[in-house]
C-alpha cells in the first residue's frame, strides 16, 4: 500500500538543498539494492533548484553517476538551444557536471531534432524509449502549478483524460512555451517513489486541494501517486493552508 507524506521547509532554498540531500540518500540507497537507479527529471523553478543544490553537495560523489538513468516527466517543444529547455537546464544545473553515461540520459526530442515539427512523432518515440528500457521509475520529482497542473498535464486537459499513452503531445498549453510532450498520469503512476517539490503560497490552493482528495481531471496533481510511496516536499508558503503536516524546526 502506498503511503502519502508531507514534508514542511522553511523556505524555498532550504527545501532545495534538503530535497538534493534527500535524492543523494535515495539514489545510493537504490543503487546499493539494485545496483542502478532511475530518476525522473521535472522543469521549473522548484526542480532546477534542486539539481543546482545536488551538484554543490559535498556528497553529490556518493552517487555511482555511471549507473543512473535519466528520465524527464516533460519537455518544451523548442529548439535543443533554447533556454526554456528543461534538458538544457539540467545540463547547465548537473548533468554536465558530473560523470553519467550518455547513453543513460533519455532526453525528449527538440523540434529541431530528428523528427522536426512533428510533436506527436516526438512524443511517440519517447514512449518507445520508456518501452524498451521497461522504465519503472525509482524516483520522480514532479513540479506543479498553482491550478493543480503537474508535468505539461492541466486541469481538464486531453492530456489528463489519457488512459493509454505513456506520453503524448501537448498543444496550445496554458503554461508558456505552448507545444510540449508530458508523460501521463497513467506512466506518472509507474514510479515507485513520487517526490512533489514545490514552494511558495501561489501553490497552497493546489496543495491543500490534492491532498484533501481533489479530483485529478481538476487538480491534476492529486493523480500523481507513487506505487511505494508519494512525498510532499514543501515550503511555509505551499504548505500554508494544511492544517495536519510536519511543522519545520523555526530557525532563528
Ligand atoms: O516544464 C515545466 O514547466 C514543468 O515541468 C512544470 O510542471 C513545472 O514543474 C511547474 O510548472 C512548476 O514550476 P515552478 O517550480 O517554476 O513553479
Amino acid at each position: 500500500m502506498s503511503k502519502t507524506e508531507v514534508v514542511v521547509y522553511e523556505n524555498p532554498d532550504l527545501l532545495a538543498a534538503a530535497a538534493a540531500a534527500r535524492l543523494v540518500t535515495r539514489i545510493v540507497d537504490v543503487q546499493a539494492a539494485k545496483g542502478s537507479a532511475s530518476v525522473v527529471l521535472t522543469g521549473g523553478g522548484t526542480g532546477i533548484a534542486i539539481l543546482r543544490e545536488l551538484r554543490d553537495s559535498s556528497a553529490r560523489d556518493a552517487i555511482d553517476w555511471s549507473r543512473l538513468d535519466l528520465y524527464w516527466g516533460d519537455e518544451r517543444f523548442v529548439p535543443a538551444d533554447s533556454d526554456d529547455r528543461n534538458e538544457k537546464q539540467a545540463r547547465e544545473a548537473l548533468l554536465d557536471h558530473v560523470p553519467l553515461d550518455p547513453k543513460r540520459v533519455h532526453a525528449m526530442a527538440p523540434s529541431d531534432g530528428e523528427f522536426g515539427d512533428d510533436v506527436d512523432a516526438a512524443a511517440a518515440a519517447y514512449a518507445e524509449v520508456l518501452a524498451a528500457n521497461d522504465a519503472a521509475f525509482d524516483i520522480m520529482l514532479l513540479g506543479l502549478g498553482g491550478e493543480g497542473h503537474t508535468a505539461s498535464i492541466f486541469p481538464d486537459s486531453p492530456a489528463v483524460h489519457e488512459k493509454e499513452r505513456s506520453v503524448v503531445a501537448v498543444r496550445d498549453c496554458p503554461k508558456p512555451p505552448p507545444t510540449r510532450i508530458s508523460l501521463t498520469l497513467p506512466a506518472i503512476r509507474r514510479a515507485q517513489d513520487i517526490w512533489l517539490v514545490t514552494g511558495g503560497d501561489a501553490k497552497a490552493d493546489a496543495v491543500a486541494q490534492a491532498l484533501a482528495g481533489a479530483g485529478e481531471v481538476e487538480i491534476p496533481v492529486a493523480g500523481a501517486r507513487g506505487s511505494r510511496r508519494t512525498l510532499w516536499l514543501l515550503d511555509r508558503g505551499s504548505a500554508s493552508k494544511l492544517t495536519k503536516v510536519y511543522q519545520p524546526p523555526t530557525t532563528g
